[in-house]
């Protein structure tokens, strides 16, 4: 069995409050997705202004691989919109629970199905693919649901869905409801929200129950609480039931980071598949366990979605995690050293702290008395930034002796001072930075703001913390202190 995949991060993920994407970003995610594999991408709603019509001819343009869709509802001027962009398919969508024909729509029901009917046949004749929709069919009369399904597959649509759009369907509930809607004789589709916390499982249970296409969205985006995640119901599908879509796996990861980036909606580090602790572990146990066989307290394995396993280390590290750690950064140590090492880590950790990779490295270099000269040294930062300047930096650095005096311009003063920064090392080390977090931890905007970032050099992440009262100053120090680092354990390897 293989499942067809309708992504509408751009469609329904755009629903998301207070996501707005460019036709540039627009055009950029769909591109990302058709190299991911999904069969269909529902890109916008041509009906809702002209930058979703630049955006959907944009995509059309491409001539990509995916089925190009609009969202249309039952009315000629949506569908009239989307033919002039050009695309593949509408998902043409009616409403069909009493609530939502007689308070929103205000309309007979006959009138609507008529409606829905005539919209059908409309967009037949002018060539395009239709995947029908009951909008909130799961509070919908059944035997009215299936009247206008039955009567839109002799209309012409080429696939049939039934949404929940309030995500009110429970598992048990969502077998029951799409098994009976797919011995209709056209292929279904599953749309579920994600109210309760049950999109995912209610979308499986959907396609256990015979249906043959989901929609989804990338990292679960979409109206409320969201729509069901793409990357859940994939890898779901391939581990669990042993279900094949045409999905690359291994660029699940990169496309979800893609999306946060361009929609600003960031992913809780929990979450399942693309989540920051997915395959992230710190308990004493459970690393010893990895380090032994990794399936012990790994479901999947990481590189599956692109992914790479991380040990963090903190209080509950245990000495398997924190020897592995010690051997990544080359330290050799005994006995005692490596016990006193153990003992201040789990301190920080106890002090509420997590140990970042530089915090360690510094421990370790303590215990063993190793004075580590600094290669990048800062000697002064002046920052600019207000309402009517481009937030501007300069800094002057002493690396290896040479004094670099570099400026930069960014979008607020932290990018400013950080692109100085990595303008003065550009002949020295070619340092990336991966991501950056600030978190407030007192009160009031005096507060201690803490800075945890990760650095790259070549194929090398490591993580650089520093607390300040100054955001920018914290900012510049964790980054220096990061890319010290990462030039000492550069030096340290070719000796
Ligand atoms: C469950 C879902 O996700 S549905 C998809 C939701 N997506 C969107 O809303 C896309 C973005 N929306 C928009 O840009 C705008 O709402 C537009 C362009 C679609 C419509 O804008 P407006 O014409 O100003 O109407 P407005 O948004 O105030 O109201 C929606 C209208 O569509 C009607 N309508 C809603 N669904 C349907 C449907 N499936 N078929 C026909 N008409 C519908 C409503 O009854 C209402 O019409 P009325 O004002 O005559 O009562
Ligand atoms: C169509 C749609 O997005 C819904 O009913 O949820």
């Amino acid at each position: 069995m293989q499942v067809k995949i309708l992504d509408t991060t751009l469609r329904d993920g755009e629903q998301t409050p207070g996501v707005s994407l460019t036709p540039e970003e627009k055009l950029r995610i769909a591109l990302r997705l058709d190299d991911l594999g999904v069969d269909i991408i529902e890109a916008g709603s041509a009906i809702t202004s002209e930058g979703e019509r630049e955006a959907l001819k944009k995509i059309v343009k491409e001539g990509l691989n995916a089925e190009i869709c609009s969202f249309a509802r039952a009315l000629q001027v949506d569908i009239d919109e989307a033919l002039k962009c050009d695309v593949d398919s509408i998902h043409l969508v009616v409403p069909t629970s009493e609530l939502h024909i007689k308070d929103k729509l205000q309309k007979p029901p006959g009138e609507v199905k008529e409606k829905a009917i005539d919209s059908i046949e409309y967009a037949k004749d002018h060539g395009l693919i239709v995947e029908f929709s009951a909008e909130d069919a799961t509070r919908s009369n059944m035997q009215f649901l299936k009247e206008i399904l039955e009567e839109s597959i002799s209309a012409g649509a080429d696939r049939i869905c039934a949404c929940d759009t309030v995500g009110i369907l429970t598992p048990e509930r969502a077998y029951e409801f799409y098994g009976e809607l797919s011995k209709l004789k056209a292929p279904l589709s599953v749309h579920c929200h994600n109210d309760f916390g049950l999109a995912v499982a209610n979308s499986l249970m959907g396609l256990r129950a015979g249906a043959s296409e989901v929609h989804a969205t990338i990292n679960g985006i979409g109206e409320r609480a969201g729509n069901a995640a793409l990357e859940e119901i994939v890898v779901a599908l391939y581990s669990l039931y042993d279900v094949k879509t045409n999905i690359n796996t291994k660029m699940l990861y990169e496309t979800s980071k893609m999306v946060a980036r361009l929609t600003g909606v960031y992913i809780q580090p929990n979450k399942a598949i693309v989540g920051e602790n997915a395959f992230a572990h710190e308990s004493g146990i459970h690393v010893d366990g990895i380090l032994k066989k990794a399936e012990t307290y790994e479901p999947i394995t990481p590189e599956l979605v692109g992914r790479k396993r991380r040990f963090v280390m903190g209080k509950h590290i245990g000495s398997s995690a924190l020897k592995e750690k010690l051997e990544e950064f080359d330290f050799k140590v005994d006995e005692k050293q490596f016990k006193q090492i153990f003992e201040r880590v789990k301190n920080l950790g106890d002090m509420g702290k997590c140990v970042t990779d530089v915090d360690l490295q510094a421990i370790a270099e303590d215990v063993l008395g190793i004075v580590e000269d600094k290669m990048v040294n800062l000697e002064e930062v002046t920052v600019v930034s207000g309402n009517k300047l481009t937030p501007t930096a300069s800094v002057k650095l002493r690396i290896n002796e040479k004094e670099i005096l570099e400026a930069g311009v960014g979008v607020g003063p932290v990018d400013a001072a950080i692109v100085a920064i990595k303008k003065s090392l550009e002949d020295f080390a070619d340092i990336k930075l991966e991501e950056y977090h600030v978190d407030a931890i007192t009160g009031g905007t005096d507060a201690l703001i803490d800075v945890i970032i990760k650095l790259r050099y070549k194929d090398k992440i490591i993580s650089a913390r520093s607390t300040q009262p100054d955001i920018i100053m914290a900012s510049v120090e964790a980054f220096i202190s990061g890319v010290n680092r990462l030039l000492a354990n550069e030096k340290k390897k070719k000796t």
